[in-house]
Formats: C-alpha cells, sequence, structure tokens
C-alpha cells in the first residue's frame, strides 16, 4: 500500500461504510453489490488477455461479444433478474468494452415491454431474452436524428395483404447509428411514418426482421452494415439499415397505445407522444449514469492526487502531495461534489419515472409532459457535468491522464456521447423551456402548479438571505431567485418581441439562447434541492452529515461562483455577500481536504471496474504504469520491422549524402 494513501484513509472524519450505504439505498443493496462484482472480478474466463488499448477493432468487438454472451449465461445461472444488479456484475466483469447487445437490453426488450400488446410481449419476449432474437431501437436516420417528426422511412398499410411495406426512399432515409445494428442484431424497432389509407399518421414503431433466424444472412429487401470507427464505442458496430419493400405483418406494428385494424382504420393514441416513451425511460437512467461516470473519474484523479508528489515546498524539503495545492483542489473537489449530486438526482429521476410510469400504465396522463421536461432536463445537464468533469480530471493528472494506462480517455469517449444520443442536449434543454413557458402564466396567477415548479413565481425584488455562515437554505433560494428570474426574463423577450410585430413562433426562435439560460437555471436548482433534501433526511451519524453537508455545500456555492454573472446581474447578492462565498468556498475545500480519499473510496468501485494504473486502492501506481507499458505490442520485439524496412534504408541514403560524424 502507498504509505500517503493509507495514512489519507486514516485521517479521514467519517465512515466511508455509511456514505456507501447512502448512494446504493441501504446495506442490503451493497452486500448483493459487492457479491456479484467479485464473481465477476473473480471469475478466470472474464479475466481478458490483453489490455483493450492494444486490440483491433475487431478483436474489441468479439472480445466484447464473447464475455457479454458469457456474462448474461453466468446471470441466469446465478437467477440474478434485476437489470441494475446484472448492470453491476457486467460492470465489473468487462469495464472496457461497450456490450454490442446493449440496445437489446437497454432499448429493444424495454420498448416491447412497454409498448407492446399482451400478444406481443408474449411473442417476442421470450425469444428476445433467450437471444433467439437480438434487436436493435433504430429510430435514428442519416438525415434527422433530432426532429423525429421528419423521419422519412415509411411504413404503409396495404390492407390487401394485411401487411406493411417498408421502405427507406432517400440516401438520407437510413438507419444510422443505432447500437448493435451493424452486425449483431437480427431484427430492430424501426420508427417509420406510418401510412394508411393514403394518409401520414405520423412515427410508430414496427418490429423487422433484418436477417434469417438461423444463417443470420439479410432478409429480403434488406441492406445494413457497420457504420465504421467512431470517437468511442468501438467495440460496438453502431450500424445503418436500408429496407426497400420489405413486407411485415400487420401485427408486428407496436400497438399498445395506436392501432392499425385489418381494414387500415388507424386508431391513435390518446397522446402521440406516448410513443417516445423508450426515450424518456433512457433519459432517466442516464442521469445515474453520467454519476457513474464522473464519479470514476473523480476516484482516478483524487487516489492519484494523493499519490503524486510534485515540487519542494521549501528547498531542499519534501515535495508536496499535489492534492495539497488548493488550485488542484478547486478543481477536482467541486466535481467530487458533482458526483455526488448527480448521484442522488439520479435515484430521484429513476424513483419519479417509475412513478409516474405506473400512473401512465394506468391510463392517466396528466404528468407524461412534467416528466418528459424532467428526464431531459436531467438528462442534459448530467452528461454535459459529466462529461466537462472527466475532461478536467484527465488534465488533473497531467501526462498520464492522457495515456489510456490513466482509464481516463476512455471513459470520456464511452460517456461523452451522451452529450448527443437519447436527444442532442440543447434541444433537451429547450424541451424543458418549452414546457416552462407553457406553465408559465400558472406561474404567475399562481395557479395549481406542481411543488417542482412553484417557486419560479417568487417575488423577483428580494435580495439574498446570506449572512457569513452560508446556510444551504439561502443558497438553495440563490438559485431559485435566478431560475425564476431568468425565466421571466425569457418570457419578457418573447413578449416585446411578441409587441414589436413577430409572430410567436419567430420570437421563441430569436430567444432560444435566453430560454436555455432559463432551462439550465431550472435543471442546476433541481440538483441543488435534490442534493440538499437527501442530506438532510439521510439517517448518518454526524460526522458523516457533516461532511455531506460540506460536499452539498461546496456544489452550490461553486454553481453560484461559476455562473456570478447570473446571480448577480439584478443585484441578489452584494459585493459583501459575494465574499463570503468566495472566502466559504476556499474553507470548504480545507475542510473536505482530509476526507477526499475517503469520499472516493466510498464509490466502492473495484479496481477491476475502474482499469486504471492511476486509480488502484493500493496507489502501486508507477510499477502499474510500467507493466502497462511493457504490454505494448511495439515491445513485443527488441527491434520492429519497420526499423530494417524504413529507418535503416533512410540512414543508408541519408549517410550516402553526408557521411555520419563519429560519436
Ligand atoms: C431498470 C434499471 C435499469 C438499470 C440499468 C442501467 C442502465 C443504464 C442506462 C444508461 C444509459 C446508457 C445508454 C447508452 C445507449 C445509447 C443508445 C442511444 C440511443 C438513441 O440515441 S435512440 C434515439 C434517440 N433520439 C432522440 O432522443 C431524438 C430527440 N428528439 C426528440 O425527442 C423529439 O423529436 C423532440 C422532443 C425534440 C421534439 O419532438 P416533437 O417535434 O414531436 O415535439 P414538439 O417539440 O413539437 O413538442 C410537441 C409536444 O410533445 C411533447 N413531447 C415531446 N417529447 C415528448 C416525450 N418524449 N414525452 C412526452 N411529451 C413529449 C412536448 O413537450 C410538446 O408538448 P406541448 O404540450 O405541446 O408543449
Ligand atoms: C454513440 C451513439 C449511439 C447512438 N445510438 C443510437 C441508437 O441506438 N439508436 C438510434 O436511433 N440513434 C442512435 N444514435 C443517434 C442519436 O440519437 C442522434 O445522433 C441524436 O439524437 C442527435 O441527432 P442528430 O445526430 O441528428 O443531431 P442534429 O440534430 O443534427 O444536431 C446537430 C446540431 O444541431 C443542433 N440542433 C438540431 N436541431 C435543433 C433545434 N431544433 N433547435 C436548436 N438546435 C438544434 C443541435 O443542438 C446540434 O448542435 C446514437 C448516436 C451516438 C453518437
Amino acid at each position: 500500500m502507498n504509505p500517503d494513501l493509507a495514512q489519507e484513509r486514516r485521517r479521514a472524519t467519517f465512515d466511508p461504510e455509511q456514505v456507501t450505504s447512502l448512494l446504493y439505498r441501504g446495506p442490503e443493496n451493497v452486500r448483493k453489490r459487492r457479491y456479484l462484482q467479485n464473481a465477476a472480478i473473480q471469475d478466470q474466463v472474464l479475466r481478458g488477455s490483453k489490455p483493450w488499448a492494444f486490440q483491433s477493432r475487431i478483436e474489441q468487438y468479439e472480445t466484447a461479444l464473447q464475455m457479454y454472451i458469457y456474462m448474461m449465461n453466468k446471470l441466469d445461472e446465478m437467477g440474478v433478474t434485476d437489470p441494475l444488479e446484472r448492470m453491476y456484475y457486467q460492470e465489473a466483469g468487462a469495464p472496457h468494452y461497450y456490450n454490442p447487445m446493449a440496445l437489446h437490453t437497454g432499448m429493444f426488450i424495454p420498448s416491447i415491454e412497454k409498448q407492446g400488446t399482451k400478444e406481443q410481449k408474449e411473442r417476442w419476449l421470450p425469444m428476445a431474452r433467450s437471444l433467439q432474437l437480438i434487436g436493435t431501437y433504430a429510430q435514428t436516420e442519416m438525415g434527422h436524428g433530432t426532429f423525429i417528426r421528419g423521419l422519412e422511412t415509411t411504413a404503409t398499410y396495404d390492407p390487401s395483404s394485411q401487411e406493411f411495406v417498408l421502405n427507406s426512399p432517400t440516401v438520407t432515409s437510413m438507419k444510422f447509428w443505432p447500437g448493435g445494428l451493424g452486425k449483431t442484431s437480427n431484427c430492430c424497432l424501426v420508427m417509420a411514418q406510418l401510412i394508411t389509407h393514403g394518409k401520414k399518421r405520423g412515427i410508430h414503431l414496427f418490429f423487422v426482421q433484418i436477417r434469417d433466424l438461423k444463417t443470420h444472412r439479410h432478409m429480403p429487401g434488406v441492406e445494413s452494415g457497420d457504420i465504421g470507427p467512431k470517437f468511442g464505442f468501438n467495440s460496438n458496430d453502431n450500424g445503418y439499415l436500408k429496407l426497400s419493400n420489405v413486407r411485415i405483418p400487420r401485427e408486428n406494428m407496436l400497438m399498445r397505445y395506436s392501432k392499425v385494424l385489418e381494414d387500415g382504420t388507424y386508431v391513435p393514441p390518446t397522446n402521440q407522444r406516448i410513443g417516445y416513451g423508450t426515450m424518456v425511460f433512457v433519459r432517466a437512467h442516464i442521469v445515474t449514469n453520467s454519476a457513474r461516470g464522473l464519479s470514476k473519474a473523480c476516484v482516478i484523479a483524487i487516489r492519484y492526487s494523493a499519490v503524486r508528489r510534485q515540487t519542494e515546498v521549501s528547498p531542499g524539503g519534501p515535495e508536496a502531495q499535489i492534492i495539497d495545492y488548493q488550485t488542484q483542489q478547486y478543481k477536482l473537489f467541486p466535481l467530487l461534489a458533482t458526483a455526488y449530486a448527480m448521484y442522488f438526482t439520479g435515484r430521484y429521476a429513476e424513483d419519479y419515472y417509475e412513478q409516474i410510469a405506473s400512473e401512465i400504465e394506468a391510463g392517466n396522463l396528466e404528468s407524461l409532459n412534467q416528466l418528459h421536461a424532467v428526464c431531459a432536463g436531467l438528462k442534459a445537464f448530467s452528461t454535459w457535468a459529466c462529461t466537462a468533469g472527466i475532461e478536467t480530471c484527465r488534465l488533473c493528472c497531467g501526462g498520464h491522464g492522457y495515456s489510456h494506462a490513466s482509464g481516463i480517455p476512455k471513459l470520456y469517449t464511452y460517456y461523452t456521447p451522451g452529450c448527443t444520443y437519447e436527444g442532442e442536449n440543447n434541444v433537451m434543454m429547450l424541451q424543458v423551456a418549452r414546457f416552462l413557458m407553457k406553465i408559465y402564466p400558472d406561474i404567475k396567477r399562481g395557479g395549481p402548479i406542481h411543488e417542482f415548479v412553484q417557486y419560479l413565481g417568487a417575488d423577483l425584488t428580494q435580495k439574498s438571505c446570506m449572512t457569513e455562515e452560508v446556510a444551504l437554505g439561502c443558497l438553495l433560494k440563490a438559485f431559485q431567485h435566478r431560475a425564476a428570474r431568468l425565466l421571466s426574463d425569457a418570457a419578457a423577450r418573447i413578449e416585446n418581441l411578441v409587441r414589436s410585430g413577430k409572430s410567436r413562433q419567430e420570437a421563441w426562435d430569436a430567444s432560444t439562447v435566453a430560454l436555455t439560460w432559463a432551462a439550465k437555471a431550472y435543471c442546476h436548482t433541481f440538483v441543488v434541492r435534490t442534493f440538499s433534501q437527501i442530506v438532510s433526511d439521510a439517517a448518518v451519524d454526524k460526522s458523516t452529515k457533516d461532511v455531506l453537508t460540506a460536499l452539498c455545500k461546496l456544489y452550490a456555492i461553486d454553481g453560484i461562483i461559476e455562473n456570478l454573472g447570473e446571480f448577480i446581474e439584478d443585484g441578489f447578492f452584494s459585493p459583501h455577500q459575494v465574499s463570503f462565498l468566495k472566502n466559504k468556498l476556499a474553507d470548504l475545500l480545507a475542510e473536505i481536504r482530509p476526507n477526499a480519499v475517503a469520499l472516493v473510496d466510498a464509490f466502492d468501485y473495484p479496481d477491476k471496474t475502474l482499469d486504471s494504473c492511476l486509480g488502484r486502492y493500493d496507489g502501486q501506481v508507477y510499477p502499474a504504469l510500467y507493466e502497462y507499458a511493457k504490454n505494448s505490442p511495439f515491445n513485443e520485439q527488441e527491434v520492429l520491422d519497420s526499423y530494417h524496412k524504413f529507418i535503416k534504408p533512410a540512414q543508408t541514403e541519408q549517410s550516402q549524402r553526408a557521411p555520419m560524424a563519429r560519436l
């Protein structure tokens, strides 16, 4: 054990086990999580042969497939059915590979469960669970990802044969990007424009078999393939798909909420957007996923910062641990606080999703819009924080952060597409703004509105209650004030533009930056509120609560300092109050410092899950870096063939022109 890390753990003032329990919803869940992680770590088959970064793309794909199929069988043997528990096992078993079947379990099966009729579920789910059917969610096209009403793929109903005929009429209508579509899947859910009786009925989901279930060759009229190497996700065969007069039976349209009868009569759903449900489900889960990504980067960067020493503090004296530099703390500790904030908010989003989803199942769609706004906003807010935070963690690791040995570049390329998939983040923020503007008249009138948004109607002339003590309640009020004011600003801007003669749509289009500021401020407030509520309700001892409260305050204060203009432009904070906040920020960095390592230990990631030479629990960073380097295929031969092919002839040629000087 590295002595600095051992010392860090001794000096912690709280019990990390209590925090671990809080993060993973109780000691019983922690026990199960550890059991599954250990089972994966100890499994010889999952040990792997060489580091993923030294493998070709095809090797990465094959290793990922082999490992995931092995793990699925193991999980079935162990009787583990809960998706989260299965994820814990897989995360520890194959952390470096993006599963080519992720869309099968993450979107294909849930879509059938949520959008399929009883008969459809009985028909497809058993085959999907036993991998006879391997599916994906094929929505995005080359020409359209965001504007899904503009999708071009058509599904035209033919009443004479009671079939839908699917077509990709243009190059841009080709499905493009779906995970596992290229080579892995033999079927998919295709989002297509339904046409019955010659009329367009909007986009709907259709079950389409794309490959023969025995030979895996393409079905007639189907062309598909891999889209090529990407920034990350290279063990996944994100694919393209072109459909030419592909016929599927009428029963293959997912008909839980809308129907096409035998004669082609269209029965619409109660709400057209109910068919977007799988996206809302995944967005709700992306929040915790972002917390996972950012927290892993924090574990790596904070442990490494405790081990790494750089620069003599006094001439001839010992070099300081880099974690002792205030600038390093300022880069890392707010991110640590953010990772906690996102874990707690993710938990909230998942619970809220479950609550509203069961109301929807029971036929009550009243809260669908609000659920959409919450999930879209938190998905965007959390993925932005995660991506930017991972990059800062990488920079905090200096040169070694740039190596795949650190594990951080892999985290970055894995998490950054979260800002784009499942709804591009700016577009998601505009959906939040749309929701807020829609209820704005009710907010102003003081009409009946959900408690999430009540504060948005607060008196904007009020000033901050902040004192030198910096209470959490005052911090939350500051966020609420900023969100209310930015919303009011955006609304006023739109009204002014309308008064000046613009149409409402034109006024909206000319205000999307202000609307995005308002939506982000709303999401930020949501996170601060959730964090502070969970901390104040947490059943933990006083020392643990003190540490979590310090983290929560740091999250809030850092949010204010980073967006200071928005908090002071209307004079809400006085200059005096801003200086309280700046002083408190510095105090909190010092207060958190002795607990930083214990706070990252509390995330409880085994070394294998982190896959990082820098983030090892034992801090043996330097021998691990050396071992990693030795694994490079470059080092398999003392002299590479390329020396004889290129360097030697070049040297010979050069020496003939100018004879070599004696060394
Ligand atoms: C159970 C435990 C599980 C644990 C396991 C852990 C797993 C961890 C998961 C981690 C996740 C990792 C996942 C990695 C996989 C990535 C794979 C990626 C997949 C994809 O990307 S799939 C494709 C995703 N595509 C999109 O997201 C497209 C984005 N675009 C849209 O959503 C829409 O086009 C739109 C929202 C931008 C606009 O839609 P539209 O034009 O139809 O709507 P309007 O803007 O005109 O608004 C009209 C009204 O509709 C409402 N609305 C819009 N969307 C919804 C919705 N989804 N639900 C409800 N209502 C919606 C608007 O609010 C408007 O309402 P109004 O009342 O008229 O104002
Ligand atoms: C790794 C990865 C995996 C994916 N997996 C799948 C999958 O399994 N299945 C699937 O169907 N799809 C998948 N996708 C596709 C993904 O869902 C889309 O890329 C995403 O929805 C964004 O759409 P787009 O690419 O058309 O971006 P665009 O909409 O073209 O966005 C480009 C820019 O335009 C801006 N913009 C676009 N529209 C608006 C607007 N209305 N207002 C303001 N700004 C706007 C955006 O903010 C962005 O800056 C995946 C993508 C990636 C990267």
